[in-house]
């Protein structure tokens, strides 16, 4: 199974007269990658994410394989697309496989068994015992697990998540990463929004690295990952040091000051 590339050209999405982004265009993010999107706080991550889900109005061409995405109905996107927002259900009496049995049914075209899909999705992160839960009993990263088995079980051609990994510990952060590795391999597209750069240069194959809505730099992760970018982007002086493994990692040394480094 391949999706095709996912193609994304001058994107521009906002809020009333407010452009978060505008005229975005990214290189090609291939079937088989996973792809990080990372930058400030308010860089416009979700915003860009919620377009490319056809969550809020945004105009521009966005493309899978042959699919004209912004041309399709909700329901013939939602085939093809899966967005595992950032704020999660928290109050919800369903049990997180009635959640998910929902979720399912609520896609046109979505094939049977259902229940047993829903159930290997939680399976496949070691989260079966949440399926019986509510999401009122779950733990902030309990919820978050069942959001991410959620957006999988769809097995949606392209899977956007933002902010997977952000209420979860080391082990399950690893699961979570190392699934959306695998769904990708699949030949799928994963764009997956992270604010630990060095998880996410972990992970993924290409990083986004973006700024006040605009790419400031896409490449692999040590392309994208400089001390010069990470000084324009984030205003920190940082090293970028290959540890064990040949692992990056970010060490932020303080702020980018006038005078130098501050803090
Ligand atoms: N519903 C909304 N209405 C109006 N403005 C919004 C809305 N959602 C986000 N914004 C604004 O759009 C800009 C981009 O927000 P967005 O959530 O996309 O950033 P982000 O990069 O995902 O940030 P963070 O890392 O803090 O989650 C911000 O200035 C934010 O205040």
């Amino acid at each position: 199974m391949s999706a095709g590339a996912l193609r994304v050209t001058g994107l521009t999405v906002g809020y009333g007269r407010r452009a978060v982004a505008s005229d975005l265009t990214l290189p090609p993010l291939e079937p088989g990658e996973v792809v990080a999107l990372v930058g400030p706080n308010a860089a416009g991550k979700s915003t860009i994410l919620k377009a490319l889900a056809g969550l809020t109005p945004a105009r521009g061409d966005i493309r899978l394989g042959a699919a004209d995405l912004q041309a399709l109905s909700r329901g013939k996107r939602a085939e093809l697309v899966g967005f595992m927002p950032q704020t999660l259900p928290s109050s919800s009496d369903l049990t997180v496989l009635e959640g998910m049995m929902a979720a399912l049914r609520a896609v046109p075209g979505e094939g049977g068994a259902l229940e047993e899909r829903a159930l290997a999705a939680l399976e496949s992160l070691d989260a079966g015992p949440l399926a019986l839960k509510t999401f009122a009993e779950l733990s902030g990263g309990e919820r978050q697990l069942a959001s991410v088995a959620q957006s999988v079980a769809r097995q949606p051609r392209l899977l956007l998540l933002d902010e997977p990994t952000s209420a979860l510990d080391l082990a399950r952060q690893h699961q979570v990463m190392a699934l959306a590795r695998s769904y990708a391999r699949e030949g799928r597209v994963v764009v997956a929004v992270l604010h630990d750069l060095a998880l996410a240069a972990l992970w993924a194959d290409r990083m986004v690295v973006l700024s006040a809505g605009r790419a400031h730099a896409v490449g692999q992760p040590d392309e994208a990952l400089t001390p010069d970018i990470l000084a324009e982007v984030y205003g920190v002086v940082a090293r970028v040091e290959r540890c064990s493994r040949g692992r990056l990692q970010v060490i932020v040394d303080g702020l980018a000051g006038p005078r130098g480094v501050t803090g």
